[in-house]
Parts: C-alpha cells; structure tokens; sequence
C-alpha cells in the first residue's frame, strides 16, 4: 500500500542527513517540506525563534506536547546542555514510530524520552513516573483545543515554577484564541508574541511565550 507522508518524510532524511548530525537532519526535512510535501513541523522561520527561546532558557527539564516527526524535538534537543532531559509526548503511534527513528538518526536518543499517549493522561503520572519535579521549559504544538486544559493542568499539577517559560505553536493558524486569552489576561503570566508565518507558507502565524510567574 502507498506509504504515507511521515514515511516519506523519513525516507528523505535516511537519504539526505549525515547520521548524528542534527543540523543536516533539521535541513533535510525543510527542504522536503518545501520542494516535496508540505507537513506540520514548526518550520526553519519559526524553529529560530524556537532556537532562540531554549538557547535563553537554557533548560534542564524539557516537555513537548505534540512530537510528530520528531522535527521541534531534534531542534530543541540540538541545544540542550549534557545531562538535560527532553519528555515528548505523542499521541499519534505512527507518527511516535517515525519521530524515534528521526531522533536516533540525529543521534539525540539520549537525551530525549518519546512517550506515547494523551497529555491529559500523561501530565498527571509526570512526577512519579518520570521524577519530575517541574519543567524549566514547555514546548505546545499539540491539538489545539488542549493547549488551555492542560496548562491548567500542570499548574494543577505543580509541574510550573516561577520562571517556567510556556512556548506555542500556531497561535494564530490554526489559532488557540482560550489558550492566548489566558495567557495574555492572567496575572500569573508574563506573555509576549513573535510574529512569523505558518511553516513553508506565506500566511501569517506565530509563537507566543509566556512566563509562569507563580
Ligand atoms: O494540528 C496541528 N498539530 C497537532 C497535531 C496533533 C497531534 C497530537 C499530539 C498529542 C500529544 C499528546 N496528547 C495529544 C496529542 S494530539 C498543527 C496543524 C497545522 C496546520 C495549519 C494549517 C493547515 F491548513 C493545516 C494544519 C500546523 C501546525 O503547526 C500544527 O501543529
Ligand atoms: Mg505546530
């Protein structure tokens, strides 16, 4: 049967990207999702903002909501320091299947932990499952009706200290009009956004950050 689009996207970087080096692997993908099929990854225009973010932030404890294939994860992992530690969680199998695969040809397994599930599942075990005590830095590019209840969520949690820096994709295509809102109009926030353009495209999108203030 025809394969499927993060198949092919996998193929591309196996074909193209030299193994362990993940500036090739995040260039492979670009360039297939610009001249070959265009699929959701953050993106090389938004990916440096997203570069710039974790390079200020500097994060030991990482979490990714919505790991795909696995594109925003090498580029975040790319930066982190030794002994940082990347959960990116999936809810989509075959998806997770092609992310693992495009993370160890980047040579960056050892830093990333890939969990299969829903975030409403998983951000709740995150503690005693994976001993975390909160995260330093928080990447959303999952479905976008979550990115609200589980923010609420891991405040529930405890999973936030003063300083944790929230970062979302698509804040304005396909949109996350709860998500900004909060963000923009609780006093537990400190959010600012950057202006660019949905992935590949010339149409307008961006990132918004947010500071957990306590
Ligand atoms: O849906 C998007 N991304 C989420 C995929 C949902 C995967 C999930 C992961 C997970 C993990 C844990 N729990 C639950 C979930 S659900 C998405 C869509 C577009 C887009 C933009 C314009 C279009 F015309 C068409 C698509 C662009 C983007 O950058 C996206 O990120
Ligand atoms: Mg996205």
């Amino acid at each position: 049967t025809r394969s499927t689009r993060p198949q092919r996207l996998l193929k591309a970087v196996q074909k193209h990207a030299t193994r362990g080096d993940p500036q090739s692997v995040i260039s492979a993908i670009d360039h297939f999702c610009r001249h070959s099929e265009w699929a959701m990854n953050i993106g090389d225009e938004k990916g440096s903002i997203l570069d710039s973010v974790v390079s200020e932030v500097n994060p030991e404890k990482v979490l990714e909501l919505g790991t795909y294939c696995g594109y925003s994860t090498v580029r975040i992992a790319r930066l982190l320091p030794p002994g940082a530690r990347l959960i990116t969680l999936e809810f989509n199998a075959d998806y997770a299947a092609i992310a693992r695969q495009v993370i160890i040809w980047a040579g960056l397994e050892d830093k990333v932990q890939l969990v299969e599930g829903a975030s409403e599942d998983w951000i709740p075990r995150m503690k005693e499952h994976f001993g975390i005590e909160t995260f330093d830095f928080v990447f959303l590019d999952h479905w976008k009706d979550r990115y609200l209840p589980d923010t609420k969520l891991m405040e529930d949690c405890g999973l936030l200290r003063k300083g944790t820096v929230l970062l979302a994709d698509n804040v304005i295509c396909p949109g996350v009009p709860d998500y900004l809102a909060y963000v923009r109009n609780s006093l537990s926030y400190k959010s600012c956004y950057f202006k660019s353009h949905l992935e590949y495209t010339k149409a307008e999108d961006g990132l918004e950050k947010s500071v957990f203030l306590g």
